[in-house]
């Protein structure tokens, strides 16, 4: 299911990171053994009423001179304008109305992206509101009033937030075609096996201010089949702080990653994986997307019989959490193996859609706990009653033991390897839910 996209900006210590934490609430648990980006807090998971959505923080750097500072918030406005389904523009009524503010309300104003002004640190609303009043003047629709230390107007402003997510009918949700995001460092090759998968070349199409998503999702038709790509490619170019570059392309990972049912992770084979390939992986994994390792410019480096073994072996060590990646050594130069990436994805949307019966599902969990007895804790030992599949994109499962306590991640895991041995479910990642059930007489 992919969710609505809520971006941050404004200008540094108006209170967005705490903003940020205040909605956040409950912090995404971070799995013991993939490196989530989910300790820069740059992306959440908010609930508000019935509507779930990812929230994204752009911000983060206090640059020296103001000339920095507008260039930064104008590339942070830009990615918010290119990503996001509605933009929160924070301001600060203790520091009042600055020109910057005017700035970068000009230039979201001319994006066609709903825009919700919030006015932060109105600790007393009594006294500051004829201050709140003042932001009208960027002309960018009703100032809404909050404490994001207090925790005060958060109700209203998410109200407001949430009455612009797309409705269901105009939602991507209707649209069938398998979406595939390319994510990759920059100059891993992410525009050139997009290119080589149309079969001409493409002109990219700039993400200024108002230029809508479709100018970077292209569709390829493969066997009379469409698919849409989702392209991250070209920031670099663009980008003239060399700091943030990280940052804002995390920003475009996590929002492309979103809107996917697959991630084609780039990794160039000249220089191997790298710890941001693995972060990047671990947004995929965390978001619970179909996984294709794509190792681009095969062509690039010297090999013999071992080289590919190798590889592998170095990638599924350095991604470890996903060890259900699918893998592939292409080059989009020379167009090696790229038919083969279409049949690749084939298999891992069918795998991300493949529903396993709640008989054989118990059948195999029945033959897992007589195979390896389940652990025990003072004196307690852990009963697996039932199992039974939920949901497809990822696979979720709930399995129904006695004690939850018991249910260690190891074992969990050891079931999802049964469950993968009878059933593959290659490239995509299983979800498991445990539930607590009274011991039965
Ligand atoms: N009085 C008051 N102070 C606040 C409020 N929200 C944030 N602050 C303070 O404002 C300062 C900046 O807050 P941050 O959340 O770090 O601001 P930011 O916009 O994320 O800043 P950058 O990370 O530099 O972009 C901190 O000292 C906060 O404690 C508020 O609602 N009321
Ligand atoms: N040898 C070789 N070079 C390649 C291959 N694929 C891409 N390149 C080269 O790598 C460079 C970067 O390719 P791009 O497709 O622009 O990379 P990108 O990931 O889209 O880069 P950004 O836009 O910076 O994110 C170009 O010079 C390409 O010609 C390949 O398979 N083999």
């Amino acid at each position: 299911m992919s969710k609505p996209i809520v971006a941050i900006v404004g200008r540094p210590n108006v209170g967005k990171s705490t903003l940020f934490n205040a909605l956040a609430g409950e912090r995404i648990a971070i799995v013991q053994d993939f490196p989530g980006v989910t300790r820069d807090r740059i992306y959440a998971d908010v609930t508000w009423l019935d509507k779930q959505f990812t929230m994204i923080d752009t911000g983060g750097i206090e640059p020296e001179s103001s000339d920095v500072l507008l260039s930064y918030m104008r590339q942070q406005a830009e990615i918010a304008i290119e990503t996001a389904d509605v933009i929160m523009f924070i301001v600060d009524v203790r520091q009042g109305l600055v020109d910057d503010d005017f700035k970068v309300a000009d230039m979201l104003r001319r994006s066609t992206k709903p825009v919700i002004l919030v006015v932060n640190k109105v600790d007393s609303f009594e006294k500051l509101m004829p201050d709140v009043y003042e932001f009208y003047n960027l002309g960018i629709g009703d100032p809404f009033p909050v404490s994001a230390a207090s925790k005060l107007g958060l109700g209203d402003m998410l109200d407001e937030v949430i009455s612009h997510f797309p409705t269901d009918a105009a939602s991507e949700e209707e649209d069938e075609r398998p979406r595939i995001a390319i994510v990759g460092k920059p100059n891993v090759g992410k525009s050139s096996i997009i290119n080589k998968l149309l079969g001409e070349d493409r002109v990219i199409v700039s993400d200024i201010a108002g230029t809508t998503r479709d100018a970077i999702d292209t569709t390829v038709t493969y066997n009379k089949k469409e698919y849409v790509f989702i392209d991250t490619a070209g920031l670099r170019r663009k980008n003239k702080i060399k700091e943030d570059i990280e940052r804002f392309s995390i920003v475009r990972t996590v929002s492309a990653v979103e809107r996917a049912d697959i991630v084609v992770l780039v990794i160039d084979a000249g220089e191997g994986v790298t710890e941001q390939d693995a972060k990047i992986a671990g947004i995929a994994h965390e978001r619970g997307k179909g996984v294709i390792i794509t190792v681009n410019k095969w062509d690039s480096i010297e090999k013999n019989d071992k080289t590919i073994y190798q590889y592998s072996a170095k990638i599924k060590q350095t991604l470890s959490f996903m060890p259900y990646a699918e893998m592939i050594f292409i080059s989009a130069l020379t167009g090696q193996r790229m038919p083969k990436m279409f049949d690749l994805i084939e298999q891992v949307i069918q795998n991300q859609n493949l529903r396993v019966s709640t008989g054989v599902l118990n059948e195999i969990m029945t033959e897992a706990v007589a195979m390896q007895q389940p652990p025990s804790d003072k004196g307690k030992r852990l009963k697996l009653y039932y199992i039974t599949q939920v949901s497809v994109k990822p696979p979720t499962f709930v399995i129904f033991v006695n004690d939850k306590q018991l249910m260690h991640f190891s074992y969990t895991r050891y079931i999802e390897n049964k469950i993968r041995e009878a059933f593959g479910f290659a490239g995509t990642s299983l979800k498991f839910f445990i539930r607590e059930r009274k011991e039965k007489e």
